[in-house]
């Protein structure tokens, strides 16, 4: 059994309380429906990581908790062995005790991107939506966040999570499993985040109104997704995938989203960032051996997508309600 009343003793003695009135049945359910399969196998690695001792903590400019003098070498070999059995490894990178967790995205170049845009962070409630493995989540911490909450439903991202969390328990930077369709609406976090997510949405207005009942008044939504070039009218809905991804619904111009986001209510939608994705920040590595970002697009012509639409651009947006 997964124990969360660690999670719900932070909730109750904070302005989170509210939703202690329905995660609880929520996450009992889930548990019910979880525990086999991969998952099960996964839970069983990381119950066999060891106990370490970490000698430094670096959050502010990367993930790194250890460093390879804290141990063994045949702790670090029976790391590597488990940590390896949760592949792929998409979001990251995660250093821990010197072993480098070299994931699919360099995660840290979005970061970048986004932390000089962003009002600071230093005592704020955090929410991110769809934060993967919840590599934001630690630097939105090394950021000065007083509290972080991730929501993903994803199983194996939880699992790695809870495997990067073994090595640095902080009890202030939480992943809990579920989709955003299951929060209430809690009108209590100072920021919420959500990167990458939007393009996966069937109803992209109703998710950014969800993210909105997440904030408390004068909170700031940070929002980055693909977009495309255009007017406020513009709008790419492309067929049965996008860059080979399947799930892939409205990819708006920046002019459009910030559009969507006036009629919604929120004010001052800026975007502060517009990126090409390049192959040095999305590619196969030895923690994720699959297809990637070089196989998605045209290979003579890297400005497209195989399919033939325009190569991933993404946007972030910052607005408050
Ligand atoms: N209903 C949902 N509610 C919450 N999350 C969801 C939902 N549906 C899917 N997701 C999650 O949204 C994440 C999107 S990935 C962005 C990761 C990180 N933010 C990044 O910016 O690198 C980008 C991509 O996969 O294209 C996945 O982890 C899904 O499980």
């Amino acid at each position: 059994m997964l124990d969360f009343s660690p999670f719900y003793a932070k909730l109750a003695g904070n302005k989170l309380h509210n939703w202690l009135q329905t995660l609880p049945a929520q996450l009992a359910d889930w548990q019910q429906h979880a525990l086999h399969g991969d998952f099960k196998q996964w839970q069983k690695v990381l119950n066999q990581l060891p106990q370490t001792t970490v000698s430094h903590v670096e959050l502010a400019d990367a993930v790194q908790f250890g460093v390879a003098g804290d141990i063994s070498e045949g702790q670090a070999q029976r790391i590597i062995h488990l940590l390896q059995q949760l592949k792929p490894w998409r979001k990251g990178p995660f250093n821990i005790h010197g072993i480098e967790i070299d994931t699919e995205w360099r995660s840290d170049f979005k970061w970048q991107r986004v932390l000089p845009h962003i009002s600071p962070l230093p005592g704020r409630y955090v929410l991110d939506v769809g934060c993967g493995s919840g590599y934001h989540l630690w630097r939105m911490r090394g950021a000065g966040a007083a509290f972080v909450v991730g929501i993903d439903p994803s199983q194996l991202f939880y699992s790695q999570f809870q495997a990067i969390k073994h090595f640095n328990p902080d009890p202030d930077v939480h992943l809990i499993p579920i989709g955003i369709d299951e929060m209430p609406a809690l009108a209590q976090f100072d920021t919420v985040f959500s990167m990458g997510v939007l393009y996966h949405r069937r109803s992209p207005l109703d998710f950014l109104q969800q993210l909105k009942q997440q904030l408390r008044p004068g909170g700031e939504l940070v929002l980055e997704t693909l977009v495309v070039d255009g007017d406020q009218h513009t709008v790419l809905v492309p067929g049965e995938r996008y860059a080979k991804m399947r799930n892939v619904w409205f990819i708006p111009s920046s002019e459009a989203l910030c559009h969507w986001l006036n009629r919604l209510g929120f004010k001052n939608p800026k975007v502060v960032d517009l990126n090409t994705t390049t192959l040095s920040e999305q590619r196969a590595t030895a923690w994720m051996e699959n297809e990637s970002l070089i196989d998605f697009l045209n290979p003579t012509d890297h400005s497209k997508t195989i399919e033939g639409y325009p190569a991933p651009q993404r946007a972030v947006i910052v607005a408050t309600v």
